[in-house]
């Protein structure tokens, strides 16, 4: 039993072509794991699975503890998605915003505003709080999708390519506080095909043509090398 992500024998398949072969992956609490992969590795297709849009045929899945097929709702309760399309409602208020995410989540009231008022503070958001998302920048939207993902303090929380489209800055920022959260005890899972979101610190998985290539530490697995030239090498057309 794990606090954190564990998946085991997963598979998926679109009719005859197989997106997941056999994935295992096991992201603990207080972990940051990149789930690397260039296009069409499946990251997303993992992601569906993940997050129950698709039901996997083979293999398991456990989130803090529950199986997500057994406990499908339990699972899902102890998760936070950065989904790569918006999710917010642009006409809404960044506050209204988010009191209607934890009014999803059975939270409401003062408790509700309490943590919109914790998570705005936390991502440097405060004084937007009155603002229409419609209003805000490309960074400032992906904080409040961050915002929104942890509003009802998940254990567990996947990222879907969150830095897509933004710049140098924001992507920092962003990469940086959920680095943060890991820190703090959190299980993270962040898909991308950037190299430079990697660091030697974090848990690698590395995942081609839907199979796992790789896994562990990141500074192990490179050794020498950049992590980049290793990346590019090891699913270069005809290789694995
Ligand atoms: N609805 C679908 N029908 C058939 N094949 C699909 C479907 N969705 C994805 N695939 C295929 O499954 C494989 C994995 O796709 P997936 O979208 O999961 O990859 P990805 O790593 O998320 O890539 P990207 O970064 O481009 O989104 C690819 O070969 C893709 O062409």
């Amino acid at each position: 039993m794990t606090s954190g992500l564990s998946i085991a024998g997963v598979g998926y398949r679109y009719g005859p072509r197989e997106a997941l072969v056999d994935i295992a992956l096991e992201v603990p609490a207080g972990r940051f794991c990149a789930l690397l992969g260039p296009n069409g590795a499946g990251k997303s297709t993992l992601f569906a699975l993940l997050t129950r849009l698709f039901t996997t045929p083979s293999g398991r899945i456990v989130v803090a503890g529950h199986d997500l097929s057994q406990a499908p709702l339990a699972a899902l309760a102890r998760m936070g998605v950065v989904f790569q399309q918006p999710t917010l409602d642009a006409d809404l208020t960044v506050r209204r915003n988010l009191l209607y995410f934890a009014a999803l989540h059975g939270i409401d009231g003062r408790e509700a505003e309490k943590r919109a008022t914790e998570a705005l503070d936390r991502l440097g958001m405060a004084e937007r709080a009155g603002e229409k998302v419609r209003a805000l920048n490309g960074g400032h939207r992906r904080r409040m999708e961050l915002a929104r993902a942890l509003i009802h303090r998940p254990a567990v929380l996947l990222l879907d390519e969150p830095t897509v489209g933004l710049d140098a800055a924001s992507r920092a920022a962003i990469t940086d506080h959920v680095h943060t959260l890991a820190a703090d005890g959190m299980a993270v899972l962040w898909a991308t095909h950037l190299t430079d979101e990697v660091r030697d610190d974090d848990d690698l998985a590395i995942l081609h043509r839907g199979r796992m290539l790789a896994q562990g530490r990141a500074g192990d697995l490179r050794g020498d090398q950049p992590l980049r030239e290793m990346f590019l090498k090891m699913t270069a057309e005809g290789a694995a």
